[in-house]
């Protein structure tokens, strides 16, 4: 039974048409660990018949067909998540510990993600967990090429589940592992037939350690410091920022303008900075923010964190956790993902908030008096 206040996680499985995602789900819903797992399909096209190659248990799997989940049937969404919630409370359904969502394979998964995070009542229930993406071996590199949709299921993936690995030359397989690194270099890569593969624990990527339900921002923000130490040659001091430093991974090589970076900041901050610099990314460049991971020290107690996640404009209602988990770093660390939003300009809003404003760009004061007037950052 869900105890008061916690709320269910839940995956999204995602991936090109015929990468493997139906096969992934198959498999992996055979681990008892999943055993109380709601399972929502969604088929494009007019019979649906995903539904009948998922071999689940009758009641906890729903079908939303005729629609992409990501444009017509996204209300269809909320409606099944709120059913399946007031089946559970009501008794009609047995207690279900994990939501699994699988996309249609040319969804676009940030809006399936904020209507996990967006809807008040849904948010209250159901916490977004993480997203798997499935990418086929064979044929991922040219689907890469192609598809926009493919590209930004891979950037805003928590984890990457590379299938068909069997059928691809070597070559070609690490062509595609490098590309994949460069779009999303935090992702965790795993071989599809491997045996953790064909685990529930892949469908585990939130803040909370599954096993423990600890608190793990480390693993959550896929291990920042671990990373700097792998690819410190890519990283640089910001000159401006004395007590704050960003690391980036240069994937703009292909064009597609996606970014991922993060800042670290060594002091608090006082909470309504935080406030204001989330409000004025989100409000004004909000569809280029492809996915934002955070956890904040804040000045009015440092000791309990602020843990933010969000996609594009949407926010999960942002937590305080009671204290910092064990061991961890208690800096601020914010994990960006973005498209067609210079890192630069970030930085320099992170800056402005946090009272550490380049001389040639506006202070906190000026952008609370016109927050839309970056001068020398037009977008
Ligand atoms: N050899 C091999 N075949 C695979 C693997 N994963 C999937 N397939 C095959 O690839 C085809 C497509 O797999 P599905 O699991 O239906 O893919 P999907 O992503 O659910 O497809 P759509 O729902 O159409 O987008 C099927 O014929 C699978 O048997 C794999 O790891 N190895």
């Amino acid at each position: 039974m869900q105890a008061p206040g916690e709320r269910i996680p839940v995956s999204i499985l995602t991936g090109f048409l015929g990468a493997g995602k139906s096969t992934l789900l198959n498999r992996i819903l055979r681990d008892p660990d999943l055993s109380d797992t709601a399972v929502i399909i969604n088929e494009f096209g007019e019979v649906g018949i995903d539904n009948l190659l998922v071999e689940t248990s009758g009641d906890s799997l729903v079908e939303l067909s005729n629609g992409c989940l990501c444009c017509t049937v996204r209300g269809e969404l909320i409606d099944t998540l709120a059913t399946l919630m007031d089946g559970v409370q009501t008794g009609r359904l047995k207690p279900i510990r994990r939501v699994v969502i699988e996309t249609t394979g040319l969804a676009d998964p940030a809006p399936v993600m904020q209507s996990v995070m967006g809807n008040p009542v849904i948010a209250q229930n159901f916490e977004l967990d993480g997203v798997v993406t499935v990418v086929d071996a064979v044929h991922g590199l040219s689907t890469l090429e192609r598809h926009g949709e493919a590209v930004k299921q891979v950037a805003v993936a928590d984890r990457l589940v590379l299938s068909k690995i069997s059928l691809a030359d070597p070559q070609q397989l690490a062509a595609l592992k490098s590309r994949l690194q460069e779009l999303n270099p935090r992702a965790s890569m795993v071989d599809g037939d491997s045996a953790e593969a064909g685990t529930g624990s892949i469908m585990a990527n939130g803040l909370y350690d599954p096993g423990s339900k600890i608190a793990d921002v480390d693993r959550w923000l896929r291990d920042e410091l671990a990373l700097d130490a792998a690819t410190s040659h890519e990283h640089h001091r910001h000159d401006h920022a004395q007590h704050g430093h960003h690391h980036h991974h240069d994937v703009n090589r292909h064009g597609e303008d996606i970014r991922s970076f993060s800042i670290i900041h060594d002091t608090p901050i006082d909470p309504m900075a935080v406030n204001m610099f989330v409000d004025l990314l989100r409000s004004a460049h909000g569809e280029k923010l492809l996915r934002m991971k955070a956890i904040v020290a804040l000045s009015d107690n440092p000791e309990r964190p602020l843990v933010l996640h969000g996609v594009q404009s949407i926010f999960h209602p942002p937590q305080r956790l009671p204290h910092w988990p064990e061991g961890s770093d208690r800096r601020t660390r914010m994990v960006l993902i973005t498209q067609g939003l210079p890192e630069a300009f970030v930085l320099d809003l992170f800056a402005a908030f946090t009272g550490q404003p380049r001389i040639d760009r506006p202070d906190r004061a000026a952008l609370e008096d016109n927050p839309l007037a970056v001068p020398g950052l037009r977008m």
